[in-house]
């Protein structure tokens, strides 16, 4: 019998096109991008301000629609979806991770790792939540708010939070853009550690060419397109590759 190795496929988005407003205004920020998001890797997607890297992640995670082309979450094309099914697959088979950390005030540190389950009406694994709270090292925070956490501590809740229902796909959006260096190469080392141990997939946006370098492989956007890749990458070898960009070479 033959065996077919395949490589799963966590997220994709295939001839993408997203053009935001209309005649003189209009502005192509997706221009024709095709990028596969594979199943236990870790992605990161790298470009000048303004290259289509929010855009792209938006699409990709439905929070936003293409004006062209298609997405998926897994084999789940989005573009055939309503909002209420739309909403469903984002908190069922999506984890989020953003900026600004968007923990919910009122609740405990506890409450907000898993808000997702609650939210989709689910029974937390509890032993997962456990091991969880036990990587991100806050066992003894539990009951206390976001507001008196540090930024760094919030953001390992927030990607606790996001890994608690085992998500097909965690779209990190810059994700240590409010971090300090140290604070952000714990949050890194927990989403890097949430794909070598876990098989997560992830997908992060950043600017900083040292928090690109955690990834497996490195996509680089500009004007709205994908100009080249990098796997393995290295801080050095993707700063050079953006100085490259910026003297307008390789487009
Ligand atoms: N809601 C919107 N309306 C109009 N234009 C938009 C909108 N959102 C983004 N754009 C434009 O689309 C292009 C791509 O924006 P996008 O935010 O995806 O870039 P980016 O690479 O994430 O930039 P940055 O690194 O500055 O966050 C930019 O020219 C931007 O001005």
């Amino acid at each position: 019998m033959m065996t077919v190795v395949e490589t799963a496929v966590a997220a994709r988005v295939a001839d993408a096109v997203k053009i935001y407003g209309v005649g003189d205004t209009q502005v192509r920020a997706l221009d024709h991008v095709t990028v596969e998001f594979p199943a236990g890797r870790f992605t990161a997607i790298m470009g000048p301000s303004g290259s289509g890297k929010s855009t792209l992640m938006h699409c990709a995670a439905g929070l936003d629609t293409l004006t062209a082309g298609s997405a998926y979450i897994g084999g789940t094309e989005l573009g055939g979806l309503n909002d209420r099914r739309l909403t469903v697959l984002r908190r069922e088979r999506i984890g989020f991770v953003f900026q600004s950390f968007n923990l919910v005030p009122a609740l405990t540190v506890r409450e907000n790792i898993t808000l997702p389950l609650d939210l989709a009406g689910a029974d937390p694994d509890e032993e997962w939540v456990a091991t969880l709270i036990d990587v991100i090292g806050l066992g003894d925070r539990l009951r206390h708010r976001p507001s008196e956490l540090s930024g760094g501590q919030q953001q390992r809740v927030a990607v606790a939070r996001a890994l608690a229902g085992r998500p097909q796909v965690v779209f990190a959006d810059e994700p240590t853009g409010n971090l300090d260096s140290r604070s952000g190469a714990e949050v890194l080392g927990l989403l890097r550690q949430a794909v070598d141990v876990m098989g997560q997939a992830v997908v992060m946006v950043t600017h900083d060419p040292s928090a690109a370098a955690h990834a497996d492989e490195v996509l680089f956007l500009a004007d709205g397109r994908l100009v080249d890749r990098m796997s393995g990458p290295t801080a050095d070898g993707v700063l050079d590759r953006m100085k490259a960009f910026e003297r307008g070479e390789g487009r």
